[in-house]
């Protein structure tokens, strides 16, 4: 790890296997984005809220996770004319979802230009058994999990950043919470194991032996993680930071709310000064209305993040 905490080896194959380098800049890239807040946006208009606000980067999808669970129906990749329109209005790098295992929506996207993509479990999955194979892909990926065996397939697969779940469209940040903590546990308690009981513990998680070995050695996941699903206020966003995510994704937590520009803007300013109440404290004043969220006791609720593993 270099000295800022930013981690500067990855991948899976020898320095010279050219699809290591190539693995390696889509980390970099990846790794441009720490500390930033990474906003769901839905057309031009609301980019162009979220680069004022201060946002490192937008996620083009076609319905925010809220009105994708109040609406319900396939929620797939967004029109490719809407991501253009918001590529035009932002200066900020463009997200863009696709479908779980459609490599064909990863390709429309790679070739209109976005600057990720992320392979999301808030759409419909296209696949129930593959993801992407995202090492056949120029551009970075990044992916959901929920624990840390769920991390490492992801990045087994090409994925260059990691985000976890949470609950997307709850405004609840419960799951949020799980998931960092469990990611973030496992990574303590392969840390406290010798070398050779590594290898039982990667056939634990289910993840490469190898990646599990750099993980333990760097101390940390060997991609950026940001969490996603659940943050709707500015102290969800500085919690998520101080439990040790790298950046946070928000989605319906600021168009679903009140004032879209002021919370967006609260949000950064939260990120960015995580360690500061008074500073939480004083973004977190006359916000106005929050997002009316969801209570994840009720066993109704469709869990997104188990729609893969
Ligand atoms: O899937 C995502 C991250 O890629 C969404 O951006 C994120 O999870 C949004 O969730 P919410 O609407 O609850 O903020």
């Amino acid at each position: 790890m270099a000295s800022n905490g930013v981690v500067t080896v990855y991948g899976n194959g020898a320095i010279s296997d050219p699809m290591k380098s190539s693995y390696a800049v889509k980390v970099g890239l990846a790794q441009m984005l720490r500390g930033g807040v990474i906003m769901d946006v839905v057309n031009a208009e609301q980019a162009r809220i979220a680069e004022e606000a201060g946002a490192t980067a937008v996620m083009a999808l076609e319905r925010v996770p809220a009105d994708i669970r109040a609406e319900g129906g396939v929620a797939r990749m967004s029109d490719p004319g809407l991501i253009k329109e918001i590529k035009n209005a932002v200066t900020i790098p463009v997200m863009a979802k696709a479908r779980i295992g459609h490599f064909v929506e990863a390709q429309v996207l790679e070739a209109i230009g976005v600057d990720y993509i992320d392979e999301s479990e808030v759409l419909t999955p296209a696949d129930d058994v593959n993801h992407i194979n995202k090492h056949n892909f120029r551009i970075p990926f990044v992916c959901g999990c929920r624990n840390l065996g769920e991390a490492l397939r992801r990045i087994a697969e090409g994925a260059a950043m990691i985000r976890t779940k949470g609950e997307a469209g709850t405004g609840n940040v419960v799951e949020a919470v799980r998931h960092v903590r469990s990611v973030l546990g496992e990574i303590r308690r392969l840390q406290s194991l010798d070398d050779d009981e590594v290898f039982t513990f990667a056939k634990e998680i289910a993840a490469p032996y190898e990646l599990v070995r750099q993980t333990k050695q760097l101390g940390r996941l060997p991609v950026v993680n940001f969490a996603a699903g659940g943050v709707a206020t500015p102290a969800d966003a500085a919690m998520m930071m101080q439990l040790g995510c790298d950046g946070v994704f928000v989605g319906s937590g600021i168009f679903k709310s009140g004032n879209p520009a002021q919370r967006a803007s609260a949000i950064v300013s939260a990120v960015t000064h995580f360690n500061d109440p008074s500073v939480i404290a004083d973004v977190s004043c006359g916000l106005g209305e929050a997002m009316v969220g969801i209570n994840l006791s009720d066993k109704k609720v469709e869990r997104f993040a188990a729609r893969s593993d």
